[in-house]
C-alpha cells in the first residue's frame, strides 16, 4: 500500500500526562483523513510531532515508506509536510504574496527582488486549486476565510504534499465552510493528501474518506467514513453513546432580567454596528441571537458587558440601568460572560487554572481576606470546577492554561462563569472547539441554568445550536433586529432568510 505518511506507535509524555500513548495513523496518497478525538485526546500533540515541533518519546514516522526524524518545522517542510494552524500566522500590513514568501525567500524579499514573479506563481497556484486569492491584497483587508486560503497557498508555494488542517472551520461562516470543502476536494484531486482535525462529524461525513479515532492518547481504530454513521464515530470517540438532540421541557419565563432599549453601539472604527436594537430577556428563558458573523453580535455583547460604550439607548439588568457602569460593576450586579475569544478575553494564558478561575472574584472572601489570597479556598474552588466540568490537564489546578488543549480551556471558562451563578449568563460561541460529548454536557448545563430561573443570552453561529437550545430567537442583520421568533414556530430556512435581512412575512417562497 502506498502510504505518504505513517506514524506508528507514537508516545509523548508531558509532566503528569501521557498525551500520546500508543498512536498509529497511516495516510494514503490522495485521501482526506480525519483525526477525531475528545478534547485533550492528543490530536494537536500528534500533529505537532509530525510537524517537527515536538519529538516523540517512542514510535516511528515514515514518509513514503522511509523512516525519518523530523527535528523541526523546516525539516517537515522539506519532507513536504505543511500545516494550517487554527490561529493564522500572517503579518497584517503585508500583502498576500509578501506573506507567502516571507521566511522562504527572505533575502530576495529584502532586496525587493522577485516579488513580481512570486506573485505570478501565487496567482497560478490560486487558479489551479480554485482559491481565488488576489496576490496583491493586504491581509488586513481580506476576510478570515481568505486569510485561511493564504495559509493554504503558503504550503502549496513550498510544494507541500501533505497538508494538515487543525480545526479549519472553527472560524468560518457556513458559506466559507462549503467553499473550503470544495478547495479540499480540489487539493486531493490534484494529488495532495490531507489530515483533517475536526470535532464536527457532519464535516467528516461531508469530505473525509477515512477517519482515525483516538481516545486518551490511544488509537481506537480507523474506519471508512462512508460505511460509518456519525453516531458510531461519536461512540468510538467517547466510549458511550452520545445524543445529538437536546432534551428540554417547555420554558417558564418570569420577569424581564435584561432589557435593551433602542441600543446603538459604535464599533472600534466608529461606525454604527448595533442600530436602535431592542430586546427583553426573561428569567427562565434562553434567547438565541442568530446572524451571519460580523452583523453586530460582538458589539451587542460588548455593550452589555461594558467592553464598548453605549452610544445611545439603555441596557438594564433587573430594572437597573447599566449605562456608565464599569465591567466589574456589571459583573457584580449579576452578569456572567463566556467570551467569544477565549485566549484574548477569557483567560490569562500564563496563569494557572486556579488563578484563572478566580479572575473575577479574587478580591473577595473566601478567596482573599485583608488583601491576602487564600490558597486553600482557591484550590477547592478550582477542584470543584475541574471535576464538575471535566477539565482535563496534566497537573490539575496548578497547570498553566497555555499548555492545556483548546477544548479544555473552553470548559474551564464555562465552568467559571456558570459557577458564579449569575442572573444573566451571556454565552458567546460556548461550544466552539468542543467535542460532541462535551457539547452535550455544556448544553445540559445551559438548560439547567434556564430551569433554575436564570436568563441566558446565547450568541452562536451554529444554527443547529441556536435552534436546539433557544426558547426564542432574535435575528440580527447589519446591526438591526430583523425580528424575534418562537423557536417552536420557525425553522432553518426561515431563519436563514431573516439572517439575510428579510422580515418574517416578506420572505420569498421557495
Ligand atoms: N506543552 C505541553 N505541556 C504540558 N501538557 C501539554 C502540552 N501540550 C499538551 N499538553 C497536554 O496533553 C494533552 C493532549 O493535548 P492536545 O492539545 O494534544 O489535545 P487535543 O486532542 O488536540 O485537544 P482539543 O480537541 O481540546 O484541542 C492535554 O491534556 C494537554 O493538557
Amino acid at each position: 500500500m502506498d502510504y505518504v505518511v505513517e506514524m506508528v506507535g507514537i508516545r509523548k509524555e508531558f509532566p503528569g500526562i501521557v498525551a500520546n500513548d500508543d498512536i498509529t495513523i497511516r495516510l494514503k496518497k490522495g485521501e482526506i483523513h480525519a483525526l477525531l478525538g475528545e478534547n485533550g485526546a492528543g490530536k494537536s500533540t500528534l500533529m505537532s510531532i509530525l510537524f517537527g515541533m515536538y519529538q516523540p518519546d517512542r514510535g516511528v514516522i515514515k514518509v513514503h515508506g522511509k523512516e525519518v526524524r523530523i527535528t523541526n518545522p523546516n525539516v517537515a517542510n522539506k519532507l513536504g509536510i505543511g500545516m494550517v494552524h487554527q490561529h493564522f500566522k500572517l503579518v497584517e500590513p503585508f500583502t498576500v504574496t509578501e506573506n507567502i514568501i516571507l521566511g522562504s525567500e527572505t533575502r530576495k524579499f529584502y532586496f525587493g527582488l522577485d516579488v513580481k514573479s512570486a506573485a505570478k506563481r501565487v496567482e497560478e497556484l490560486s487558479k489551479q486549486y480554485g482559491l481565488n486569492v488576489d496576490p496583491y491584497a493586504k491581509i488586513e483587508d481580506i476576510s478570515v476565510g481568505m486569510q485561511q486560503r493564504v495559509e493554504i497557498l503558503k504550503m502549496l508555494y513550498r510544494d507541500a504534499e501533505v497538508l494538515i488542517f487543525d480545526e479549519p472551520t472553527a472560524v468560518l461562516t457556513p458559506q466559507e465552510i462549503e467553499d473550503l470543502q470544495g478547495i479540499m476536494r480540489n487539493l486531493v484531486n490534484e494529488g495532495k493528501s490531507i489530515i483533517l482535525i475536526t470535532h464536527k462529524l457532519k464535516e467528516i461525513k461531508a469530505v473525509a474518506n477515512r477517519c482515525t479515532v483516538i481516545r486518551r492518547g490511544k488509537t481506537i481504530g480507523t474506519v471508512e467514513v462512508a460505511d460509518t454513521s456519525r453516531e458510531a464515530m461519536a461512540e468510538m470517540m467517547v466510549g458511550r453513546s452520545v445524543s445529538f438532540k437536546v432534551d428540554k421541557q417547555e420554558g417558564r419565563p418570569g420577569n424581564a432580567v435584561l432589557e435593551i432599549q433602542s441600543l446603538t453601539v459604535k464599533n472600534s472604527k466608529k461606525v454604527d454596528a448595533v442600530k436602535s436594537f431592542s430586546l427583553n430577556l426573561h428569567a427562565g428563558e434562553i434567547v438565541g441571537i442568530a446572524g451571519v458573523d460580523g452583523n453586530g453580535q460582538s458589539e451587542l455583547v460588548e455593550a452589555i458587558t461594558g467592553l464598548l460604550p453605549i452610544e445611545s439607548g439603555t441596557v438594564s439588568l433587573n430594572g437597573k440601568a447599566l449605562n456608565g457602569l464599569s465591567v466589574r460593576q456589571r459583573n457584580e450586579s449579576g452578569i456572567s460572560h463566556i467570551p467569544e475569544d477565549r485566549q484574548k478575553r477569557g483567560l490569562v494564558l500564563d496563569y494557572t487554572i486556579e488563578e484563572n478561575l478566580i479572575l473575577e472574584v479574587y478580591n473577595r472572601p473566601p478567596y482573599s481576606k485583608n488583601g491576602l489570597l487564600k490558597p486553600e479556598a482557591i484550590r477547592k474552588h478550582a477542584e470543584h470546577i475541574i471535576q464538575s466540568f471535566d477539565v482535563r490537564s496534566g497537573t490539575g489546578g496548578r497547570s498553566i492554561v497555555r499548555s492545556m488543549s483548546g477544548g479544555n480551556q473552553q470548559k474551564a471558562i464555562i465552568g467559571r462563569e456558570v459557577e458564579r451563578d449569575p442572573d444573566l449568563l451571556i454565552a458567546v460561541q460556548p461550544t466552539r472547539g468542543l467535542d460532541v460529548g462535551s457539547i452535550e454536557y455544556i448544553h445540559r448545563r445551559l438548560i439547567e441554568q434556564r430551569d433554575k430561573g436564570k436568563a441566558v443570552l446565547l450568541i452562536s453561529l451554529e444554527l443547529d445550536e441556536v435552534l436546539n437550545l433557544s426558547d426564542r430567537i432574535a435575528v440580527i442583520n447589519n446591526g438591526e433586529l430583523v425580528g424575534i421568533v418562537n423557536t417552536s414556530e420557525t425553522n432553518e430556512r426561515e431563519l436563514g432568510l431573516m439572517m439575510a435581512g428579510y422580515q418574517k412575512e416578506e420572505a420569498p417562497h421557495e
